[in-house]
């Protein structure tokens, strides 16, 4: 009857709020560009390319314009936290000022609706509080100071240390002297292990090893090496093997953060025990990414658009061309469809395909999406010296497909 096709989507998952909620907040991703020489006078018409890569809708524009808000929290919710709130119980109660944050679910149970803490009457409850690592950066120097100090009745006065304001919370750390040596890593390491599971503190150790620059490596391995090694320890005998596959496991993780485990003063890798066979971590992650047999089926309902597409980018896949396509169209025409199709046929013959977004919701929705700063290590920050610390051996995967969104 419509002769074209329309897109419904039902709003049933998370997934798709989350999506529809950047597409109305953060506005349409669009990239622009050209190959074209500029015109004959050499100017290069940049209000028109920026209008062609974008549309806005009057509404949209008058909003905007206005510089009305794109999003709101409620202040009296965003505003209380656990810990302000502990802060203010603390100001009002001068008998819980000798309580550690950690220990006031002891004494004081959290009120989740109105968001304060209520004296506890029943007694002998424990409550649990969140973990951060050191990688976290002021974070884990908040929860390193709340572990040792208590009383505080707020930030500022959490941040003074011997009447003196410090700029930061590792500052104060280091004022009080909670910080001097590795036994603010021992620290967190021996806390970690009072609920994580074996492969958790495993990636702590690889965090720690990468961010925090312990001086003694080896004696935090041999201190820490039991709890880590606790699932393999059930499931394998040889204690050479259980290192071994600790180490390999370590290896792995220190790998995506762009290092080498070699780099460190750790028990060697015996090459007898590397199923990997050296391999890069990244090229087994993609290799074994499944592929649903039904996204194979898509290429037989590709619309004419879609199916010129998908024979061009496949062709220069199989013929190991190398190129670059940008597949553009409004919302729901298709874009998402094709590439499926796409990553299903190159992985049902066995190759890579990689699939990169710029956002994590918009990796979510690929198979096997991961963000590109994920995939590709690409830096946060980027200043004149940056670079990618993924190497270039990773990235000899031929023939393979790589689509970003
Ligand atoms: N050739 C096709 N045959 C049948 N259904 C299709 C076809 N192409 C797309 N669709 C369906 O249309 C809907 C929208 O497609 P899709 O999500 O791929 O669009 P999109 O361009 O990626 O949208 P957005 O930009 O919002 O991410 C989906 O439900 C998809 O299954």
């Amino acid at each position: 009857m419509f002769n074209c096709h329309i897109n419904v989507e039902v709003c049933s998952s998370i997934k798709a709020v989350k999506y529809l909620y950047k597409y109305i907040y953060k506005g349409h991703d669009r990239a622009s560009f050209s190959i074209d020489q500029p015109d004959s006078d050499g100017n290069i018409d940049e209000i028109k390319r920026y209008v062609d890569a974008r549309w806005v809708t009057p509404p949209e524009a008058m909003w905007r314009i206005f510089g009305f808000p794109l999003c709101a929290n409620d202040p009296s919710k965003a505003s209380k936290s656990m810990l302000t709130e502990y802060f203010k119980a603390n100001q009002n109660h001068p008998w819980a000022r000798n309580i550690l944050y950690k220990d006031f679910p002891g004494r004081f149970t959290w009120q989740k609706g109105k968001k304060y803490w209520k004296e506890r009457v029943e007694r002998y409850q424990i409550g649990r509080i969140v973990s951060a690592n050191p990688a976290e950066g002021e974070r884990y120097y908040l929860r390193v100071l709340l572990n040792h100090v208590a009383g505080k009745t707020s930030y500022e006065d959490l941040l003074t240390v011997d009447g003196r304001l410090c700029g930061s919370f590792r500052e104060a750390a280091e004022r009080l002297g909670l910080i001097e040596a590795d036994n603010t890593l021992d620290d967190c390491l021996t806390e970690a292990e009072q609920w994580a599971m074996p492969c958790s503190l495993r990636r702590l150790f690889a965090t720690i090893l990468v961010h925090c620059e312990p001086g003694d490596v080896r004696g935090l391995w041999d201190r820490h090496f039991e709890p880590m090694s606790d699932d393999y320890r059930r499931s394998h005998t040889c204690p050479i093997e259980v290192e071994q596959m600790v180490l390999l496991d370590i290896r792995g993780m220190l790998q995506s953060m762009g290092k080498d485990i070699a780099d460190f003063s750790l028990p060697c890798i015996d090459d007898a025990f590397d199923p990997t066979e050296g391999e890069a971590r990244e090229v087994i992650e993609e290799s074994n990414v499944d592929f649903d047999i039904n996204d194979t089926k898509l290429a037989s309902s590709l619309n004419l658009e879609q199916r010129v597409a998908y024979d061009e980018i496949l062709a220069s896949v199989e013929h190991a061309d190398g190129g670059v396509f940008f597949v553009d169209g409004p919302g729901g025409t298709g874009k998402t469809f094709l590439y499926r199709a796409l990553l299903a046929k190159v992985r049902s013959k066995g190759n890579i395909a990689i699939a990169t977004a710029t956002s994590g919701v918009a990796a979510s929705i690929m198979p096997g999406g991961r963000t590109a700063h994920s995939r590709f290590k690409i830096p946060l920050t980027c200043d004149d010296g940056a670079s990618c610390t993924f190497t270039k051996q990773r990235l000899i995967m031929t023939p393979g497909l790589r689509i970003t969104c």
